[in-house]
């Protein structure tokens, strides 16, 4: 039946209608005649133009997939339902919680694309070359089932028709597709993950070279130290540098071909589709999906959001498991087992309150996402199919049953891969959601990096240092000049968290002058170091000073490095830069006998014996091992953070000594008025602020002392004499 008679019956004028428009007879069935002689001609004219019709409507089609995918994807407003609110954006924390604020939205891009020239730096580089065999081999594959669609249909209908030799012949082209088909899939996943491998290994080693600063002596260096110690930014970068990033490749590796692919597919396979059903039910089937689709989007919960605190919540249960293990001596003596369970239960209690939280939203996302992509659209899908049954398209000569089935089972097939790729592309969304969650953390650590390679800090600031004379320090900025001596010129001393220890020092040390430094807690003897070191940035004044790479610190306890014996000693020079300075395992012997401890080679099994010598060596032992890191090392300049607190004072002396014949200027903090004798100037803080920098008369000093401490001594008798007095006072009088 041609379609304008199909149309005619279909609809036909009813009688009724026109007699309720009170027109003659006559008049009547002559407008019917027109109407019909209308359609015909309108059919005829469709009929004719059909191929045409049917290109533009396809071209229609692709163009709006691709517009539509672009939209869906590309930035929203920032003022959206969830999370409103700007400032958040670039991954601050968010006043009442800890999370930034994470969307699919312009930031989102932005940070993407940053990250996108550090994984993919160049069209020439692996990253690219792999990106484009992907996406060979996406195509590749979807002309493989595009092929298959057709083979399925043509199986069945040799089985209707009966026809045994076609069938088996058309098994046999099924297994020989099944070669390249399941080849392709192999290298798709195989390749899928090289390039999560790849983006990963490209930001690990960008991020590690930002994060350690190698090379880097100004404030651009140091970065692991400032992030923690002058930056309240970022809590635990090593969950970032580990987990996160190697999340955040999965998913980019992953996004791609869970974007580009489905794309790719809903076209291809709509093509293929319109060719057997007619582009105008696509039309229509497209206007119900999309409708559908975009009631499906409204309501996706914010799963960006969810990845980021849930990446940040388990970052923050591991730190605070890993300060447990850090420190598990001193909570094991201080019988803290129930304060840290309760901590770590703390930690433990909010990550899963969130993930339960974020299984809620998903059950219920599941539901409506099965229920409209699977079985709504699976039904608008099987109508579609059944077009070719029951009407006669232009152009598509009548078939036998054979003929239909084998039309329907290639048209459901399509249809069933187009609906999975484009529910594909609707789930691709939530994928992306998770992506521009990893990119938020990723792009918080790179860009507070950043801000603190260009010493721009953020830390919650003391009280003080918002008023008067401080802020005013704050603002200011010093000059650090490379020198052989180490001179402070009105130089004040500010801790990270705006706190002025010492508003302004001025001191001048040359080499050879040993400095003594002394004073009561936390009055910033330590921080001096940090300022020398070039960890804490200068606020005002003057520091000379020489390179960095001419000091040694030895704290009180000593790091020692994962690796040999030999390390412990060298650190931070390999065996190889060891042996490029000509110094030998022998040299190495004779440097650990100058602080008693030559025994220990053979007692750990000599130079190449590695294990945890964190725990293998005792407090002083820790100490003695500094000090011989200390003099192969053979600096200009030493800071002796209290480092002799647990060796005996003899050794301390035999330590000083050889310090002193080797030329290293010692910087010395320390409580022992043993070490004075060694030293030939002092700088003695207060506790309020002032301090006094003088020569060392250590004699006097020790004469000052003694006298200081017998009148103490004294002192303390004094109450005991005076209550006697009063007993016998009391004596006295009854006699
Ligand atoms: N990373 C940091 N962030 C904020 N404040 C810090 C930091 N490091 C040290 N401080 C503060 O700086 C002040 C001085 O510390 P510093 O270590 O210089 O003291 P100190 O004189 O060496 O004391 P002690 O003799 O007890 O070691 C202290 O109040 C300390 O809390």
């Amino acid at each position: 039946m041609p379609w304008a008679q199909q149309l005619a019956a279909t609809f036909p004028v009813s009688p009724k209608s026109i007699a309720s428009h009170e027109m003659p007879p006559v008049l009547s069935a002559l407008r019917t005649q027109q109407v019909k002689e209308l359609l015909l001609r309108f059919n005829k004219g469709y009929a004719a133009n059909r191929p045409t019709i049917q290109r533009f409507l396809n071209a229609a089609f692709a163009l709006y997939v691709v517009v539509n995918t672009y939209r869906g994807l590309s930035a929203r407003p920032s003022t959206s339902k969830r999370g409103k609110g700007r400032g958040k954006e670039d991954g601050k924390k968010d006043e009442t919680g800890k999370v930034p604020r994470v969307a699919v939205d312009a930031v989102f891009y932005r940070r993407l694309s940053n990250i996108l020239k550090i994984v993919i730096p160049g069209l020439t580089s692996k990253e690219a070359l792999l990106l484009v065999m992907h996406s060979s081999l996406l195509v590749f594959r979807t002309v493989l089932s595009l092929y298959v669609a057709n083979l399925d249909g043509i199986i069945v209908a040799s089985l209707v028709r009966a026809q045994p030799k076609q069938f088996f012949l058309n098994i046999l082209r099924w297994l020989l597709v099944a070669i390249p088909a399941t080849w392709t899939n192999s290298w798709l996943n195989y390749i899928q993950s090289k390039l999560a491998i790849a983006y990963r290994t490209r930001l690990t080693n960008e991020v590690l070279h930002q994060y350690l600063g190698v090379g880097s002596e100004g404030p651009e260096g140091k970065v692991y130290y400032k992030l923690s110690n002058l930056d309240d930014r970022i809590v635990n970068a090593d969950q970032m540098i580990t987990n996160d990033i190697q999340k955040f490749s999965l998913h980019l590796a992953a996004i791609y071909s869970n974007l580009a692919k489905p794309v790719l597919d809903v076209i291809l396979y709509n093509y293929q589709l319109s060719q057997n059903v007619g582009a105008e039910g696509l039309l229509g089937l497209t206007v119900l999906v999309q409708s559908t689709a975009a009631l499906l989007r409204y309501m996706t919960p914010p799963f960006g959001m969810y990845t980021a605190m849930s990446a940040e919540l388990s970052g923050s249960l591991r730190h605070t498991h890993s300060r447990l293990v850090e420190f598990a001596e001193e909570v094991a003596f201080m019988r803290g087992e129930e304060t840290e369970k309760m901590l770590l239960e703390r930690e433990y209690a909010s990550v899963m309150k969130h993930e339960s939280r974020v299984l809620n939203r998903r059950w219920w996302f599941g539901v409506i996402e099965e229920g409209i992509i699977k079985w709504l659209w699976g039904s608008f899908g099987l109508v579609l199919c059944a077009i070719p049954v029951f009407f006669k398209l232009p152009g598509i000569s009548s078939q036998d049953l054979g003929g239909r089935t084998e039309g329907f089972v290639t048209n459901r097939r399509l249809l069933l891969s187009s609906s999975d790729a484009f529910g594909r592309i609707m789930y691709s969304y939530k994928d992306l959601s998770e992506l521009a969650g990893y990119t938020a953390r990723v792009s918080q650590l790179l860009d507070t990096m950043k801000d603190v390679r260009k010493g721009k800090f953020e830390k919650a600031l003391v009280n003080s240092a918002a008023t008067g004379e401080n802020a005013e320090i704050l603002q200011g900025r010093g000059e650090v000049i490379e020198s052989e001596d180490i001179q402070f010129e009105n130089v004040p001393i500010v801790t990270p968290n705006g706190d002025v220890l010492v508003k302004s020092l001025s001191f001048h040390v040359k080499p050879g002058q040993h400095l003594l430094i002394v004073g009561p807690n936390g009055c910033g003897k330590s921080s001096l170091f940090r300022i020398l070191g070039g960890l804490w940035p200068v606020y005002g004044g003057v520091v000379r000073k020489p390179a960095a790479s001419e000091f040694i610190l030895i704290p009180q306890r000593p790091y020692l490095t994962l690796g040999t014996l030999r390390d412990q000693i060298i650190y931070p020079h390999s065996k190889a830069e060891m042996e490029a300075r000509g110094i030998t395992d022998a040299d190495l012997f004779d440097v650990l006998s100058a602080v008693q401890m030559d025994n220990v080679v053979e007692r750990e099994g000599g130079w190449d014996a590695a294990k945890e010598w964190r725990d293998a060596l005792s407090g002083g032992d820790k100490q003695k091992i500094a000090w011989a890191r200390l003099f192969y090392h053979n600096p200009k300049y030493a800071i002796l953070d209290e480092a002799t607190s647990l060796v005996p004072q003899d050794m301390e002396g035999l330590m000083m000594q050889h310090a002193t014949r080797l030329g290293i200027t010692l910087l010395t903090v320390s409580h022992r008025p043993s070490l004075w004798q060694w030293h030939a100037l002092i700088l003695q803080y207060n506790g309020t602020g002032g301090y006094v920098f003088t020569k060392l008369d250590a004699e006097k000093r020790l004469a000052l002392q003694e006298e200081k401490q017998a009148l103490e001594a004294k002192l303390l008798e004094v109450p005991k004499m005076t209550a006697r007095l009063a007993e016998l006072k009391l004596l006295a009088e009854r006699k």
